[in-house]
């Protein structure tokens, strides 16, 4: 038996994803499937996977308006997470197209972490309003370290979390960054109970534009469950609220942040932050998936 799968690949700052349309929960989608869909050679190849369903379908959407659109993200392990800032972006150019969502005016999506705000800014990129972010209880800007290859001794770092687990390390130089090693993943000290995603950083100056300050910095990151990627809508955020947090008051609140694969701006608005940046859908298809099926597990 044939088993097809209609599916969008898109990426945001080429974070890239395979997305799935499914709004009556009629994929089986486990594990194996999102593995599959994720590699690189074999399958589609994205970063995680992202299927878009009506709250009221899954149980992770309990608590929710049943007709709200919820972002069930997978990582390419076929872990999932809480949430996924450029993969929300990517989401909302997604329901732009295919739910026939004008998001001018702003929509209310459901992901694990909670609910999100999703913007259309009109010229290809998209505000996520990223909810409530909370940093490690340091008292010194830092509480806890990483060891990472390519990068000894161990650097401390400081946990934030912004629906999901991150530790930002703060390098010297563009040349430290540019040398680390990303294949292998990081080592960090008190480990998380749940794993991290782990964001190094370095601060290239700031500016003044239209009457704002705006610091900038350069990051790479070693995702939870997808490795190295080539951009982290919420690693963006957890780095700027690590880099403001430590350069202390007065620091501007909103930052640009350089990614391998593009820029994001994060703006930190109180206790929450915004992220902004580009999103684009590349192509669509159809993928055989009978071979996955026949060995997932009734
Ligand atoms: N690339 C994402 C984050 C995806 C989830 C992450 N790997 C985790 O496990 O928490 C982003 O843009 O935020």
């Amino acid at each position: 038996m044939t088993a097809t799968l209609r599916f969008t690949k898109g990426h945001g700052t080429e974070n890239d994803f395979v997305l799935l349309f499914d709004e009556r929960d009629e994929i089986d989608l486990t594990p194996e499937l999102v593995r599959f869909l994720c590699d690189r050679r074999a399958g589609i190849g994205g970063d995680g996977v992202i299927r878009a369903v009506r709250a009221g379908e899954i149980p992770a959407g309990a608590g929710l308006d049943a007709r709200t659109w919820f972002m069930d993200y997978w990582n390419a392990d076929g872990s999932t997470s809480e949430m996924c800032g450029n993969g929300a972006r990517v989401f909302g150019a997604f329901l732009e197209r295919d739910a026939g969502i004008d998001l001018t005016g702003g929509l209310t999506i459901g992901t694990r972490g909670g609910t999100r705000t999703l913007t259309s800014l009109g010229d290809g990129r998209y505000a996520v309003g990223m909810g409530e972010y909370r940093l490690g209880d340091a008292t010194d800007g830092f509480d806890s370290e990483v060891e990472a290859h390519g990068l000894t001794p161990a650097r401390p770092a400081l946990s934030v979390d912004v629906g999901n687990p991150h530790h930002v390390v703060a390098l010297a130089s563009t040349d430290e960054l540019a040398a680390l090693d990303l294949t292998h993943a990081p080592r960090v000290r008190p480990a998380a109970p749940a794993g991290s995603n782990v964001e190094f950083v370095v601060t290239r100056g700031g500016e003044i534009r239209d009457g704002v300050e705006r610091g900038r910095v350069r990051m790479r990151v070693h995702e939870r469950g997808s490795g190295e990627t080539r951009s982290c809508g919420t690693g963006a955020c957890a780095v700027a609220l690590a880099v403001r947090e430590w350069a202390g008051e007065g620091a501007p609140d909103v930052w640009d942040v350089e990614v391998p694969g593009g820029m994001v701006t994060v703006r930190i608005i109180g206790t929450r932050t915004v992220l902004e940046g580009p999103a684009v859908l590349v192509a669509d298809g159809t993928v055989d998936v009978s071979h996955v099926l026949a060995v997932t597990p009734a």
